[in-house]
């Protein structure tokens, strides 16, 4: 096995053509292996095995600078940069992680996981090595969904304008993770297809030269259609207007054709693009049939590409879809926006029944937010499903174009808590503190699936301006989904369980984390109040003031980051009412990363366990019975 002897990638530059294309079939071999049993993100990487052995073989990583974007594609890059035996570890906990990692390896020079940031930074890095002197070379390599995203288009605007010497390898593969979409998602098809534009070219020219030179005036018209033609077909002509030498577009499954081309590219003065046309899921047909179902599945069967699934209640996102069908059909004023996430997002089956009223803006975010603001200014009940995570890219629009006018906009936030083998820059662990500290923002998470559906209920009903309900990427609790959702009453908390020793206001999943303790510590006497803070913003105040005049300890407990959460509003509130001397215990998300695992794993590690709640508990000193 050609791969056994590739540790890192100086010993690709001793293979000959042959055997660089036998070693690209062993490595698609072993992702195909590998990832049956860690899951992953396998149709990307399928896609780009010829491309990432042309790179390492070309260019002298980490001399030269390969930064890939999102980096859910980079697995290759890791399996030719020494981490190999590394793979049964994939995404687990302290294990090789599924993004570039600069941790992990001098050769994971750009970390990301959001995508459409590697060209500003590869434009970083290429402005530091000129005003540095060196002279390495800076290659982003980037993907038609990702290359859609405004970063992307903010970097390229000046990269062109500046003519740095950057090298964006464009990986189209026609595939975000749904079907790529957009005006620039259109104008790559073209140029795609352009072959046969270019024939026809060829034909148009052969025809003229066959006409006979009669007076300036034909000659002069065939000369401007031929021009016209030119800027027709001319390959890639939006990316020369912006100053890039375009190259393409190239096989990139073609191992000689890929390093001839790179070669070429490499003596190009200036930015220059090389477009690079792969098969998403290359090399195993049921990726290649559904690279959107296999661009990041779980444990599967090799023969015969059934993906292990999980059995229970279904997932969160899953009830979200077929609730918000629901509600549609009774209420024509709601329309969907995901940007690039309709699988993920639970939007697939509101698509087929509301094709109008879906709308994929692609990876924009940005654009996403403020599309919302726009369609609620009009009347209608836009549904923002967005992955906490990617929210995050969406921060002014939300403050400035919805929260400050009130906008009534709904944000259906996905992923909310960890995330598990995503990791770190997937967490969804931040947009309590940054969206619970809006004006008029109203922020809510249920405890199970039933909930949920009466959150989405409470959002149709409300019209005063922002709301969000938030919830995790796991399944339900098994509650049941018969009943019709209703409205619950704004700012409203739930005691589910009634105890005077200490009283636990918990958020979504940390609910049942606080029932099973109360549970435990039921045994022992130790009667704790479990209380369901299913509004973040605004506060159950009555209740709060009500725990006060009971001096009863309070504990919080939420699977986001402490500074700036739910814990933090819950003693802002007390500070603000001078109400002094009061046990309160913030448990959440110290700040730091959490690194990618399970789910569990993660919240063993912060301490958001029933055990952890337990011990907390078991610290306070019994206070003296109340007189009744
Ligand atoms: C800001 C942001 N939004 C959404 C995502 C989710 N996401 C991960 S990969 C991906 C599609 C990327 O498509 P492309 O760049 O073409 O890469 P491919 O998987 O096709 O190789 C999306 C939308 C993300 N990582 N970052
Ligand atoms: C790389 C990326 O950002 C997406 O593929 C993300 O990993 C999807 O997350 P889910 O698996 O939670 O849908
Ligand atoms: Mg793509």
């Amino acid at each position: 096995m050609l791969l056994e002897q590739i540790n890192r990638p100086e010993d690709l530059k001793r293979l000959s053509l042959t055997e660089l294309e036998t070693l690209a079939g062993e490595i698609r071999q072993f992702l195909i292996e590998k990832l049956s049993v860690t899951g992953g993100h396998l149709s990307s990487n399928l896609g780009v095995v010829e491309l990432t052995i042309a790179l390492h073989t070309l260019f002298h990583s980490p001399y030269d600078k390969l930064l890939f974007d999102v980096g859910h594609q980079a697995y290759v890059h890791k399996i030719l940069t020494g981490r190999k035996d590394k793979f049964d570890t994939l995404r687990k906990y302290k294990g090789l992680c599924g993004f570039i990692k600069r941790s992990e390896s001098e050769h994971d020079v750009w970390e990301a996981g959001h995508s459409s940031t590697s060209l500003s930074a590869a434009m970083g890095m290429a402005m530091a090595r000129d005003l540095k002197g060196e002279h390495n070379k800076v290659v982003a390599i980037i993907g038609d969904g990702a290359i859609t995203g405004g970063m992307a288009l903010e970097a390229m605007n000046h990269i062109g304008h500046e003519k740095k010497n950057i090298m964006v390898i464009l990986n189209d593969n026609e595939m975000s993770i749904a079907p790529n979409v957009g005006a620039i998602h259109n104008y790559l098809s073209k140029i795609r297809s352009d072959r046969h534009y270019l024939k026809a070219k060829e034909e148009v020219e052969h025809l003229l030269k066959k006409i006979p030179a009669i007076g300036g005036t034909l000659a002069k018209t065939a000369e401007k259609l031929k021009d016209s033609l030119k800027y027709f077909v001319l390959n890639g002509v939006w990316f020369e207007e912006l100053g890039f030498t375009y190259i393409g577009p190239v096989d990139g499954h073609n191992l000689p054709v890929l390093l001839d081309t790179l070669k070429q590219a490499e003596k190009v003065n200036g930015p220059v693009l090389v477009h690079v046309v792969t098969t998403k899921g290359k090399g195993y047909t049921p990726a290649e049939q559904d690279s959107h179902s296999w661009h990041g599945p779980g444990p599967y069967k090799i023969e015969s590409g059934q993906v292990l699934k999980s059995v229970g209640p279904p997932m969160y996102t899953e009830v979200f879809g077929n609730t918000l069908i629901e509600l549609a059909e009774k209420d024509s004023r709601i329309v969907a926006v995901t940007p690039a996430m309709p699988g993920g997002s639970g939007l697939l089956k509101f698509a087929k029944h509301f094709p109008d009223r879906m709308i994929d803006v692609g990876i924009a975010e940005q654009h996403a937010a403020t599309l919302c603001a726009g369609l609620a200014s009009e009347g209608l009940k836009p549904v923002f499903a967005v992955y906490s995570t990617f929210l995050q890219r969406a921060y002014d629009q939300v403050v400035h174009d919805i929260c400050r006018p009130k906008l009534n906009v709904t944000f259906a936030i996905d992923r909310a808590g960890f995330v598990g083998p995503d990791g770190e820059t997937h967490q969804g662990v931040y947009d309590i503190s940054f969206m619970r500290t809006l004006p008029n923002m109203v922020l809510m998470m249920p405890k199970d699936e039933k909930e949920l559906r009466n959150m989405m209920q409470t959002a149709l009903e409300y019209e005063e301006g922002p709301i969000a309900y938030r919830y995790p990427r796991s399944s339900g609790t098994g509650s049941s989904l018969d009943e019709t959702p209703t409205a619950i009453p704004i700012g409203t908390w739930e005691t589910l369980r009634e105890g005077d020793y200490a009283a636990v206001l918990a958020a979504g999943p940390m609910v049942q984390v606080a029932e099973d303790a109360a549970e435990q510590l039921a045994k022992e006497g130790i009667h704790l109040r479990v209380v369901n803070a299913r509004f973040i913003k605004p506060l159950d105040e009555a209740y709060l003031l009500q725990l006060a005049s009971e001096s009863i300890p309070i504990i919080t407990m939420e699977e986001g980051a402490i500074q700036g959460g739910f814990g933090s509003a819950v003693m802002e509130f007390y500070a603000e009412k001078a109400i002094i001397g009061l046990h309160v215990h913030v448990m959440g998300i110290p700040d730091y990363f959490v690194e990618h695992g399970s789910v569990k794993e993660q919240r063993e590690e912060v301490g958001l366990t029933a055990l952890s709640l337990i011990a907390e508990v078991k610290k306070l000193v019994p206070r003296k019975r109340q007189r009744a």
